[in-house]
């Protein structure tokens, strides 16, 4: 195998490697970028016109996606995947993976869009690192664009894998896209409704790219990912970047949709979140439920018919989110 498809070790023990450029004998070519950064480019007469982004690690404790791309990039080193499409490889919080911690100063996945421009310290730095190497992979014309960024998540979930779809003014979420999700096993789509300030929200946003952020299963350490079912994702992706991958039409094939209906945004050390602490990602929640006290008299009461919760965590900085309220969506809006 070629040292380069060593990424994630050389990731692990903050190495440079030696040879920043090596060629597979099919002249499928590897280029270290920086640190947790590896571009892989087919031979030209093979490309088939996907430029796809494949990020993990954005938060250093969710391990499943890092081992996942860790075994993609050993099938493309080693000869086994045959690359058809241009693959850039990102491990998004080196630091915080080192430590098997989420962040160190602070969560990279909320410095985007021109966050990390207000913020300091290394997370800031390396989120502009991250933004740039996207921009520089997908600036070339006339190609399509893909970016899953894969997560895990705190808690345990209602609905195992799913995925999150960003938003902007003006765009139309793909009904192609969805189906091609359904097909990598993902089991419902939150259709985001407006501009966020995460990794994938900027590939999207900014760059053109169809863009999700991946939910996994729950995070837990490296080796521990038994759990984890990838098999069906990891399959997909494999025939994505062979250029192999079967037509999906336009069947969602029992994919649930959602959508925001409010964001909860802790705005004081006073913010206080009336649910057990072992609450499941997309536990139903009743009209009427007093969810959230804030300072000032704020509260957040469930008003939407079909309401759940997503990612509820009292423990995010002030001004950040603390969980989404979601409610079912028919996909009436979807290309
Ligand atoms: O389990 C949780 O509470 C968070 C899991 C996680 O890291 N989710 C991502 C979602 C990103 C998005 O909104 O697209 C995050 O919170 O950054
Ligand atoms: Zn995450």
């Amino acid at each position: 195998m070629l040292a380069l498809g060593k990424l994630l070790e050389l990731t692990l023990t903050d190495h440079e490697p030696a040879e920043k450029t090596q060629v597979t004998p099919r002249g499928v070519r590897l280029r270290w970028l920086g640190e947790g950064a590896l571009e892989v480019r087919p031979a030209e007469s093979e490309d088939c016109g996907l430029d796809l982004l494949l990020s993990a690690g954005i938060h250093g404790n969710e391990t499943a996606p890092i081992e996942l791309l860790e075994r993609l990039l050993h099938g493309v080193a080693n000869g086994k995947i045959k690359p058809r499409a241009r693959v850039l490889f990102l491990f998004g919080n080196p630091a915080a993976i080192r430590k098997g911690e989420r962040y160190i100063e602070q969560d990279i996945n909320r410095l985007f869009n021109g966050r990390h421009e207000l913020s300091s310290g290394f997370e800031a730095l390396r989120a502009a690192e991250l933004e740039q190497f996207a921009r520089v992979f997908f600036s070339k014309p006339e190609r399509t664009r893909l970016h899953y960024d894969l997560h895990t998540a705190i808690r345990g979930s209602k609905i195992e894998q799913f995925a999150l779809y960003p938003y902007k003014e003006g765009r139309t979420h793909s009904r192609r896209e969805l189906a091609r999700l359904a097909a990598a096993g993902m089991e419902a789509v939150l259709l985001q409704s407006k501009s966020s300030i995460t990794f994938s929200a900027f590939t999207y946003e900014q760059l053109e790219a169809e863009a999700f952020t991946l939910e996994l299963g729950k995070a837990r350490p490296f080796g521990q990912n038994e759990g984890v079912n990838l098999d069906k994702l990891e399959e997909r992706l494999i025939q994505i970047i062979e250029g192999t991958e079967p037509e999906t039409g336009d069947s969602l094939d029992g994919l649930k949709l959602f959508s925001v209906a409010r964001e909860i945004i802790k705005h004081s050390d006073h913010f206080h979140l009336h649910l057990p602490a072992d609450i499941e990602n997309f536990a139903e929640l009743s009209k009427g439920y007093l969810l959230a006290e804030d300072l000032a008299e704020m509260r957040w009461v469930v008003e939407e018919e079909g309401a759940r919760i997503i990612f509820p965590n009292p423990k995010v900085k002030n001004g950040l989110r603390a969980g989404i309220l979601i409610v079912p969506d028919s996909g009436q809006r979807l290309s």
